[in-house]
């Protein structure tokens, strides 16, 4: 198997700010990875460094085997969709539809109608004065329709109705099972969107906290609920990534196999085993230990 993006010890400091710092994944060819992790995680920042928009203080990013910034073939083989994206003031979706083809050697003029005509873009209205989802759905045409072989998909749904965040995750699967890509995908609406990775790279604060198969990832990652006695009594020896006291009651929510004693203990001890689902963890992963470990009293009327 090929590695699609390779990112090797990446550090972007933004003045004193450290948006990445060391950070290495690989990403593999035609494979989804879900980009996770809480605001300022530094998602935004690694995207635009495998697009070739933005370069690292140190360390070394390749994608298709060449660094983006300095390779103009790689950025054709590229597709960047983020939130913020810019069209000039009188642009309607046929002008970016008609040039798109230009800049993007794979273009699918099918893909771009099948996905205008689900979202229901407006065709005649300007792009600057479409509501939010409109100008989601807009790069999300481009994003999809360009089928590029390395697609970067930055919060792609923000505003999406749900019924176009549906229709979004059906034609991606659709369009991918027929044209093989590398897509990473970075969403807060996580849940929705876990069964469309392979793999996830969770970061926070800058640095990746878990990179792991996305079953993998969420069949270790359990939570824990019963007195607060009888759960730390459980936790000494396991991983607990974060930890919620309500009046004597603790939930923790930790990653890593339980054994089958820990099973047995939490039995006798009343305590409930369940998994986390993939928001959990990631929640889980971005918690300070000082939030998470809000100790409320719970009065009694
Ligand atoms: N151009 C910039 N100048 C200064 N600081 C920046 C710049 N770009 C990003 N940062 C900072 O770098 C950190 C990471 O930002 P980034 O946008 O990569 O986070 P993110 O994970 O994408 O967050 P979100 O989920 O909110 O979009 C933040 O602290 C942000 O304020």
């Amino acid at each position: 198997m090929t590695n699609a993006i390779e990112i090797d010890a990446v550090t972007r400091h933004f003045g004193r700010v450290r948006a990445l710092d060391n950070v290495s994944f690989t990403v593999l060819e035609h494979s989804i990875v879900g980009l996770l992790g809480r605001n300022g995680a530094g998602k935004t920042t690694a995207m635009s460094i495998m697009a070739g928009q933005d370069r690292p203080t140190s360390g070394h990013v390749q994608v298709a085997g060449h660094d983006p910034f300095e390779h103009a073939p790689t950025l054709a083989q590229i597709s960047y969709v983020r939130d913020n994206q810019r069209y000039p003031d009188d642009y309607r979706l046929h002008h970016v539809t008609r040039i798109a083809p230009d800049f993007a050697p794979n273009w699918s003029g099918d893909v771009a109608g099948e996905l205008i005509e689900g979202f229901r873009v407006p065709l005649k209205t300007p792009i600057k004065k479409m509501s939010r989802g409109q100008l989601s759905s807009v790069a999300i045409v481009l994003g999809l329709a360009s089928r590029a072989p390395v697609t970067l998909l930055d919060e792609p749904y923000l505003g999406l109705d749900v019924t176009a965040r549906a229709f979004f995750h059906r034609i991606l699967l659709r369009d991918y099972g027929e044209h093989p890509r590398t897509v990473v995908f970075s969403t807060h609406l996580i849940d929705e969107s876990a069964s469309l990775f392979d793999r996830v790279v969770i970061m926070d604060s800058g640095r990746v906290v878990l990179d792991a198969d996305s079953d993998a990832a969420s069949e270790s990652a359990w939570v824990m609920s019963g007195t607060t006695d009888a759960v730390s009594q459980l936790t000494t020896a396991v991983k607990v990534l974060s930890r919620t006291i309500v009046g004597g009651l603790m939930s923790a929510t930790g990653s890593g196999v339980l054994d089958s004693d820990t099973r047995a203990r939490a039995d006798d001890l009343r305590v409930q085993i369940t998994r986390a689902s993939l928001q959990q963890l990631v929640a889980a992963y971005g918690a300070d230990d000082a939030a998470s470990e809000t100790n409320i009293e719970v009065r009694r009327a």
